[in-house]
């Protein structure tokens, strides 16, 4: 089978969500960099991996994909007897995580990486934070958590029982977030902060961010 090969950046939170998916099933894998900096990504021919102009970007042999969820979901599936199970096989238990999948794309996603946004990638290119969009997607971000809290008072990860995509999927941007004063809503909430620490604490997401360093 060919090598899988990730076109993206090591400091871009959808790219570490497939490398994340990629070192939690204990897969070898190519690391391409796109050179942002230069806009690599708006110019062929990353285009033609993925013509929205955006990383991660993934191939296997004939196979080219884009959008990090799509990519992690085919990493569970065809991976699904190496490392960490990430789905369940059971179409119940599937259908849970798949709710918990939509949750974290449609409610935590756009809150959390406004947020990432504003007090993490701004800064870092010299823009100025915008305080008001911090204050809404700060009260956005507080009702998911809310949410979270009273989920992850009955079961130990979002999708039941064990850590699954449903919960790897948050990763990259809670690490953001928790370098910033947004990490006290994670904190405040003792079920959702010991799942972060749990979670952040996968030696996967270490390799991530050990790779960030080096970088
Ligand atoms: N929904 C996409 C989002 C990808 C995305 O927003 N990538 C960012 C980096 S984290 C990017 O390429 N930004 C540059 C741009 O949008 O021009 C995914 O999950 O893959």
């Amino acid at each position: 089978m060919a090598v899988p090969k990730v076109h993206g950046s090591v400091f871009s939170t959808a790219t570490n969500r497939v490398v994340a998916c990629l070192h939690e099933k204990g897969i070898a894998f190519e690391f391409s960099p796109v050179d942002m900096r230069s806009g690599a990504h708006k110019k062929e021919p990353f285009l033609s991996l993925n013509p929205f102009g955006q990383v991660p970007a993934f191939e296997e042999g004939d196979l080219k994909l884009f959008e990090s969820r799509a990519i992690t979901k085919y990493i569970a599936h065809e991976y699904q007897e190496s490392g960490t199970e990430l789905i369940y096989k059971e179409p119940k238990k599937m259908a849970i995580l798949a709710v918990w999948m939509e949750v974290e794309a449609h409610q935590f996603d756009p809150a959390s990486s406004a947020l990432a946004w504003e007090l993490v990638f701004k800064p870092m290119f010299g823009m100025t934070t915008d305080a008001a969009t911090v204050e809404q997607n700060e009260a956005k971000l507080s009702k998911v958590l809310d949410v979270y809290e009273a989920r992850l008072s009955e079961s130990k990860y979002l999708a039941g029982d064990c850590f699954t995509l449903a919960d790897l999927h948050h990763l990259p941007n809670i690490n953001c977030l928790m370098g910033t004063p947004v990490k006290k809503l994670f904190e405040s909430r003792p079920h959702v902060n010991a799942w972060c620490s749990d979670i952040l604490s996968r030696p996967a997401w270490s390799k991530v961010l050990e790779t960030q360093k080096q970088s």
